[in-house]
């Protein structure tokens, strides 16, 4: 496995890229190959993302340069989140039962993490976000039913959705990692709209359960400077404290939000008003 390094972005430096430099730097393009891991290092919060996609063996979660130490979470917490058929989870040793959409919480100290899939015909597709912990709290298995459920958003603003924060402080202890997932109801359009930044805190989206030819505008950069990414299905995207994170999708789709930072506190939001937006 190689681990691509992306670094972190200024405004300034972002306010001159060119969509393929936009696409580089804040788009993951491939997330799950089948029967691999694939990860990626941002140093946006030194930020660990990617999946893994076992078929008919299981997948061992290996260490790199990158990381910097031995196990790969001696001083990081993990995020894993399957969004493909069921699986297992095996944490030094202990099978855990992944089902799709359910959220495993794997603690810092962790020697020994696999994957599996409990058939090839309809692997498990494990999205994996990790972070630096400095302590271990316990492993957790949240299901969409224990998850804080909010539904948000109005048909005349074409942006109902149902969010639910699985890993959060009210749900499951963790070093500094939140995530959830927010699933747009048909006829809507929307996420996170109207929009906010947070410089307290780094947030990844992972968009699925998109049909092939769907596509979700994603909205980026500083409120005066809006740029954006077209994401296709399984597609991961990067977002600074500093910019804006919203889309508007052509089509059914859903989405796996992560944060990490300087608080866990969901509710920590800049709001945009409409007429600051440019
Ligand atoms: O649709 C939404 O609203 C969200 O999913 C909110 C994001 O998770 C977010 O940006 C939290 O800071
Ligand atoms: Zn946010």
């Amino acid at each position: 496995m190689t681990m691509p390094v992306r670094q972190a972005i200024s405004p300034v430096e972002a306010r001159g890229f060119d969509t393929q430099e936009l696409r580089r730097n804040f788009l993951i393009e491939s997330i799950f190959t089948p029967g691999r891991i694939g990860l990626t290092y941002s140093h946006l919060d030194r930020t660990i993302v990617g999946g893994a996609m076992p078929l008919a063996g299981e997948i061992v979660l290996a260490t790199e340069k990158q990381v910097g130490s031995d196990p790969f979470l001696k001083r990081r917490e993990m995020g894993v989140f399957n969004i493909g058929g069921a699986g297992e989870v095996v944490i030094d040793g202990e099978a855990m039962i992944a089902e799709s959409t359910d959220c495993i919480y794997v603690p810092a100290g962790t020697g020994d993490v696999r994957f599996r899939s409990r058939s090839s015909d309809d692997p498990a597709k494990f999205y994996l976000v990790s972070t630096p912990a400095h302590t271990a709290h316990p492993v957790r298995r949240i299901t969409a039913e224990d998850a804080n459920r909010l539904d948000l958003g109005a048909q005349s603003d074409a942006n109902r959705r149902i969010l639910r924060q699985y890993i959060h402080p009210d749900i499951c202890e963790t070093c500094q990692l939140v995530m959830g997932m927010t699933v747009i109801e048909d006829g809507s359009v929307w996420n996170t709209m109207p929009c906010h930044t947070h410089d307290r805190r780094t947030e990844f989206y992972l968009y699925f359960d998109m049909a092939s030819q769907t596509r979700v505008f994603h909205f980026m950069g500083e409120p005066d400077e809006t740029r954006h990414l077209v994401v296709a299905n399984e597609q991961a995207i990067l977002s600074p404290g500093w910019s804006i994170h919203c889309g508007a999708g052509t089509g059914r789709y859903a989405f796996i939000w992560s944060m990490a930072g300087d608080n866990q506190d969901f509710n920590d939001m800049d709001f945009v008003a409409m007429e600051d937006l440019r």
